[in-house]
C-alpha cells in the first residue's frame, strides 16, 4: 500500500484525505496549522507544523496540493529527504531554471516527480510531441470571474500570450497549461476568459502536429470548497495514487 504525506490541507488536501483507496495518508503539513489538524481530526494521521518534522516521517511520496510558492520552497527538500513527489502546482515548473535543478535532485536521488492530469483530459498522447513534431497548443479556458479573483459584467479575455506568463498572472488558476506546455514540449498559447454566465471551469485544448489534430473540451464541476479548482483535479490525484502500485499501466 502507497503512504502519502500531504502538503497542503485545503480543498483537493481534504478530498485526498477522505478518499483513501489503494493508499494511507501518513503525515499532514500546512502553513495554516488549523487546516492540517482539522484533517487529521478527519482522517486520523498526524499533522505537523514543523516541515522538517513532517518530511522525517515513514511515507513514500508527498502528496503537493497546496500552492506554486510551496512547490519552490519545499520540493527541492522532499527530493533531498528521499521521497517521491506529485505536484498539483505544477506552474511552479514553468521557471526553466527551477525545473532543471529540481530535476536533476530527482536524478541524484533516484526519486519521481509525478505530475498528474488535474483538471484536463487528453495530457497522455500529447507527450508524443516528444517523439513527434507539434505545430501548436491552444488552451482557451473560461472561468466564472469571482474563481479568477475579477469582478465583470460580462464575458472578457483577462489574458492571451504563452503558458509561462499567464500562470505568473494567474497562479491558482492556469496550472493546466504548463502541464499541457511539459507534456508537449511545446509552448502553448492560453485565452484565459472570465464570464459570469458559467458555473463551470471549461478548458478548450486544440492541438496540431505530425499526429494529425485534436479537439478536446473538458467541463469541470467546480470542487467543493474552492470553485477555483475543478473537482476532477482531485480526482486525478486520487486515481494516479490508486495506480501507482497497479502491475498494468494504461495509457502512454
Ligand atoms: N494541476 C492542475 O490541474 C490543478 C492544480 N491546482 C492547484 O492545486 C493546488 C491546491 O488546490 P486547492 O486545494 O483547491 O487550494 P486551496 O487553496 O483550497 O488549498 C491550499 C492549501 O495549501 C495551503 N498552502 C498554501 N501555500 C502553502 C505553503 N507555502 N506552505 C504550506 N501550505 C500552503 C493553504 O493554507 C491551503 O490549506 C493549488 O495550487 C491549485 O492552483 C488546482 C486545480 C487544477
Ligand atoms: O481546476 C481547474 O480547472 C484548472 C486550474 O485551476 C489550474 O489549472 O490551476
Amino acid at each position: 500500500m502507497v503512504r502519502i504525506g500531504l502538503l497542503g490541507c485545503g480543498n483537493v488536501g481534504k478530498i485526498i484525505a477522505t478518499h483513501q483507496d489503494g493508499f494511507t495518508v501518513e503525515a499532514l503539513f500546512d502553513r495554516l496549522p488549523d487546516h492540517a489538524e482539522e484533517l487529521a481530526r478527519i482522517c486520523g494521521a498526524p499533522a505537523f507544523s514543523d516541515f522538517q518534522e513532517f518530511i522525517s516521517q515513514d511515507f513514500d511520496i508527498c502528496v503537493e496540493a497546496a500552492s506554486v510558492l510551496a512547490v519552490r520552497e519545499y520540493a527541492p527538500k522532499v527530493l533531498e529527504n528521499r521521497k517521491n513527489i506529485l505536484i498539483l502546482s505544477v506552474g511552479a515548473l514553468s521557471d526553466s531554471y527551477f525545473r532543471k535543478v529540481l530535476l536533476q535532485k530527482a536524478r541524484d536521488h533516484n526519486k519521481k516527480i509525478h505530475i498528474p492530469s488535474g483538471a484536463i483530459m487528453g495530457l497522455d498522447n500529447l507527450k508524443v510531441g516528444q517523439i513527434s513534431r507539434i505545430e501548436s497548443v491552444l488552451l482557451r479556458t473560461t472561468k466564472s470571474p469571482e474563481s479568477l479573483g475579477l469582478s465583470v459584467s460580462s464575458k472578457t479575455l483577462v489574458f492571451r500570450g504563452k503558458a509561462n506568463e499567464c500562470v505568473k498572472q494567474f497562479p491558482k488558476n492556469i496550472n493546466v497549461s504548463v502541464a499541457l506546455a511539459l507534456a508537449a514540449d511545446h509552448d502553448v498559447d492560453v485565452e484565459l476568459w472570465a464570464d459570469p454566465d458559467v458555473d463551470r471551469n471549461i478548458h478548450d485544448i486544440q492541438v496540431t502536429g505530425e499526429f494529425g489534430e485534436a479537439n478536446i473540451r473538458i467541463v469541470n464541476h467546480p470542487s467543493p470548497d474552492n470553485p477555483a479548482t475543478s473537482y476532477l483535479a482531485a480526482l486525478s490525484v486520487l486515481s494516479l495514487l490508486k495506480n501507482l502500485d497497479s502491475p498494468l499501466v494504461i495509457g502512454s
